[in-house]
């Protein structure tokens, strides 16, 4: 597998692109790779730990010359940043950003991508609770998904270079359709995250119960969710400002099925609850099987 791009830029040093930073010298990147974040102490702890070849001060420093630019910031700034390098991006150059939301953020850059650019947004399908420029590793995308989310009128040899850099990284890829992501990860990404988050609101909330003791006695599945609800809330704060009509239209089924399970607590109804929990035990152990359960001891595939 190999790279076809000399200098890479990264802008924003957080999880994304400081993993990406590491995942690309492990897989033997000779070229350079220039790195912008909007916080000086962000940049000053990029520097010291040798994050990147080279900080730089602005953006456009950092993207001028460079033959892929990826944005790593939240989505909600995506639009600003693809704004502000547009002037200096070589013609032939590939943007391409990693954001969790795809019609957004296609909205919001394309407008500035100069003809003669390319612009190619991708999505991993890897993270942790943690952000920031210490919280990368080389080996957050190993055996994760990279979905490749085409704009209109991207490039098919784009394309191709773009899906070559994550197969580099490890990923395994697959090209998705714009509507179909933004569904799919309210799903599997988005709406879980929401949960967790109210879960240990509701948790922290509960006045008989002192923060300590939820701490304490809490079990497995309080503990996924106090994991999940530490996340960065600047990036999850735009996740879901940002893909609104698919977190709505998936919290809105969920809520439905939750208002069922209720009734049928509420009338005792046994049979219900025990045929709803058959079903879905039905479906963890299909995701098992087909070893897409990266957590589970027989397919420990890297870290979550
Ligand atoms: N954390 C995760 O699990 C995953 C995140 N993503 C996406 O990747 C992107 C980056 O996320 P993380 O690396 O986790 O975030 P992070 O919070 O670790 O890093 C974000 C970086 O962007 C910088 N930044 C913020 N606004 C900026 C601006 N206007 N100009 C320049 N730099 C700016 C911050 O200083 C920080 O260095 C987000 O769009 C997120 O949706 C995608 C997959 C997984
Ligand atoms: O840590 C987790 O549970 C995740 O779900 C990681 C993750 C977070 C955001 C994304 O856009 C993609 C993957």
């Amino acid at each position: 597998m190999s790279i076809s791009y000399n200098r890479i830029a990264l802008i924003g040093l957080g999880l994304i692109a400081g993993s990406m930073a590491h995942a690309l010298r492990r897989a033997g990147f000779e070229g350079e790779i220039t790195g912008y974040a909007r916080s000086a102490e962000t940049r000053e702890i990029a520097r010291e730990i040798n994050l990147v070849d080279r900080v730089c001060e602005s953006a456009s420093e950092a993207a001028q010359d460079a033959d892929l630019v990826v944005l790593c910031v939240p989505v909600g700034v995506m639009g600003a940043v693809a704004k502000e390098i547009a002037p200096v991006l070589k013609p032939g150059a590939t943007v391409s950003d990693v954001g969790s939301v795809k019609q957004a953020v296609i909205d919001s850059v394309a407008p500035h991508i100069p003809e003669g650019v390319h612009f190619v947004p991708t999505h991993p399908m890897a993270g942790t609770e943690h952000s920031g420029p210490r919280a990368g590793f080389a080996e957050l995308f190993d055996n994760r998904w990279c979905l490749i989310v085409p704009a209109p009128g991207s490039d098919p040899q784009a394309i191709d270079k773009i899906d070559e850099l994550w197969r580099a990284l490890g990923s395994t890829t697959e090209v998705m359709e714009i509507a179909h992501h933004d569904l799919l990860c309210a799903i599997v990404s988005h709406v879980p995250h929401l949960i967790a988050y109210t879960m240990v609101g509701v948790a922290d909330d509960f006045s008989r119960v002192s923060e300590q003791e939820v701490i304490k006695f809490s079990a497995a599945g309080f503990r996924d969710f106090t994991r999940i609800a530490a996340s960065d809330p600047t990036m999850w704060r735009d996740v879901f400002l940002e893909n609104k009509e698919a977190t709505l239209e998936i919290l809105g089924r969920f809520t439905e099925e939750l208002f069922a399970l209720q009734r049928a607590i509420r009338t005792g109804d046994g049979e219900q609850l025990f045929d709803y929990f058959t079903h879905t035990r039905a479906i963890r152990r299909g995701i098992i099987e087909a070893g897409q359960d990266t957590d589970a001891p027989d397919f420990g595939r890297g870290k979550s």
